[in-house]
């Protein structure tokens, strides 16, 4: 009796092993999903991959995105499941998931995609690797699971959806302001963490001027001048501090939830001559891959209910609303318009649907 306990207790929960699979994946480990062992395209070795091939016959799995820039026909809808031909070396499937070359390269084809049986495993299969904000891309097999290799049930969410837990906290001086906290949270998976920002007097009995504020290493810390997201920042935290007291929330979901790897794959997308959004679409993804739960949660967290949100994008003002939060007021933030971001910004107001 004890020691069912015991083993109970110490065993992973299903949720634990997602975030388990993630890890795998990131080194190039292979996970089994239902009957189905997968390896991320990206970090998988050759040495691996032919280890998976004497099993049987290797799938290929891209997004239905990734798909259509292939010519792909994608029968499984927002997957694609592609027979590999024998003897395919590990550089093939690379190219196939990855879009750098598409240009200099374009026939990978034909393409064969399969149709029937479960795609299931292998739809959840690139789930993890965009949680785990690979290219979304996996090879594998059906196999018996060989030990030690992490199984995960079908059906588990890739993307762990647990609420986030406060760390810590403690009083930073702003130059914009000399009151100002920082709060680190915590995802419940033990994953990213996010921060909330309170500038001056936050008056909770009043709407909170708010800003959710989606990471950018490029923008933020660097200056670059290919976004508005450095001016957003800045001007944000300005007007919290003009208005008397203020929340930013700042998420780590760099490059709209991709992660920075394949923010930069899409920069160099962009060089080639595509947008934001197609750029994104190359590479498997969907424009925007970010979950904005997490900024209600956090709110809830901080006991701020109604508020006056700083932000040009509709879904973020859905978002809030649909999670409950209370806005009564949308704050334009237009900063920072110069040569090198107007392309970028006219795309965010006419494909994405920007406010002005
Ligand atoms: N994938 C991708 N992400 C980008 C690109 N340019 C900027 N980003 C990311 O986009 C996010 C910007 O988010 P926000 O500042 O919240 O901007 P927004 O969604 O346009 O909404 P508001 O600024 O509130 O109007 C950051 O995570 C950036 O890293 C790009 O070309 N591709
Ligand atoms: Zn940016």
């Amino acid at each position: 009796m004890l020691q069912e306990f015991t083993t109970k207790m110490l065993s992973p929960t299903p949720n634990e092993l997602a975030v388990r699979a993630r890890a795998d994946l990131r080194v190039g480990l292979p996970v089994a999903i239902g009957g189905v062992v997968l390896a991320s395209v990206e970090t998988v070795s050759q040495a691996r991959l032919d280890a998976l091939r004497t099993a049987g016959p290797l799938v290929l799995c891209v997004s239905g995105r990734r798909a259509e820039t292939l010519k792909a026909r994608a029968y499984d809808g927002d997957v694609a499941r592609i027979a590999v031909p024998q003897d395919t070396r590990l550089d093939w499937l690379q190219a196939v998931a990855d879009p750098a070359d598409d240009l200099r390269m374009p026939m990978k084809g034909p393409l064969t995609t399969l149709r029937g049986g479960d795609c299931g495993p292998w739809r959840q299969g690139v789930a993890l690797a965009k949680a785990a904000q690979l290219l979304p891309a996996v090879v594998g097999v059906a196999m018996t699971p060989p030990a030690g290799v992490t199984r995960l049930p079908v059906d588990e969410m890739a993307r762990p959806t647990l609420p986030s837990t406060e760390v810590a906290s403690a009083r930073v001086p702003f130059a914009v302001h000399a009151a100002g906290r920082v709060h680190v949270f915590r995802e419940g998976d033990g994953g990213e963490e996010h921060y909330a920002i309170e500038i001056g007097m936050v008056d909770r009995a009043a709407p909170v001027l708010t800003r959710l504020h989606s990471a950018c290493f490029t923008g933020d810390v660097l200056g670059s001048l290919k976004c508005d997201c450095g001016p957003q920042l800045h001007a944000a935290m300005q007007a919290m501090a003009d208005n008397g007291g203020g929340v930013l929330l700042y998420l780590n979901q760099e490059g709209r939830g991709i992660g920075l790897a394949n923010k930069m794959r899409a920069y160099d997308l962009q060089d080639q001559g595509f947008d934001t959004v197609e750029a994104n679409h190359r590479l498997g993804f969907e424009d925007d891959e970010r979950d904005f739960r997490l900024g209600a949660d956090l709110l809830a967290r901080l006991g701020i209910a109604t508020i006056r949100l700083m932000t040009n994008n509709p879904r973020k003002l859905t978002m809030m609303q649909a999670q409950g939060v209370s806005v009564v007021e949308r704050v334009p933030l237009h900063v920072g318009r110069g040569r090198d971001n107007a392309a970028y910004l006219d795309v965010k107001r006419d494909k994405s649907g920007h406010l002005e």
